[in-house]
């Protein structure tokens, strides 16, 4: 009886499978990220082992798991990169086909989303 609309029953950073989830998502999404020439140049000069660390912690911190993200704020990691919407997007869509892989449901994701969608105008601030 009642509402039948699936709601989270436990919290975001559960429902991505944890640290080894999120370390999976994000080691897709790096291989999609190399495989994709509209982005992988940003990346030329990164240090991979460094991105991936902070970017898994920065899932686990916004996701309300147990991390505290220690990394630059968002505006200025990527200031001057010249980043525009149409790179911000593919990253996106990118980040959906690596959970997808992952199996995490599209409830999930969205929750992940509504989280992420923020960070956008931080993104771009400082292009
Ligand atoms: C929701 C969107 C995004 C999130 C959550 C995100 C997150 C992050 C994080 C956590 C870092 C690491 C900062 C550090 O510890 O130094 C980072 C750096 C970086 N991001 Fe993003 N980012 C996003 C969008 C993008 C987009 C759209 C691009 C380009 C297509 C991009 C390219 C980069 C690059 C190249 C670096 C490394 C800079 C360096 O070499 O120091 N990011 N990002």
């Amino acid at each position: 009886a009642g509402c039948t609309m699936r709601q989270p029953s436990q919290p975001l950073y559960a429902d991505l499978g944890g640290q080894p989830g999120i370390a999976a998502v994000v080691e897709n999404l790096m291989y999609r990220i190399a495989d994709d020439a509209h982005i992988v140049g940003f990346f030329a000069n990164t240090n991979i082992d460094h991105f991936v660390a902070s970017l898994e912690q920065q899932l686990c911190d916004i996701s309300d798991g147990p991390c505290q993200y220690q990394g630059p704020p968002m505006d200025r990691a990527h200031q001057h990169m010249g980043l525009d919407d149409s790179h911000f997007n593919r990253l996106v869509e990118h980040l959906d086909a690596a959970m997808i892989d992952e199996n995490i449901p599209l409830q999930t994701r969205n929750r992940l989303y509504a989280r992420l969608a923020p960070l956008h105008a931080d993104i771009m601030r400082l292009q």
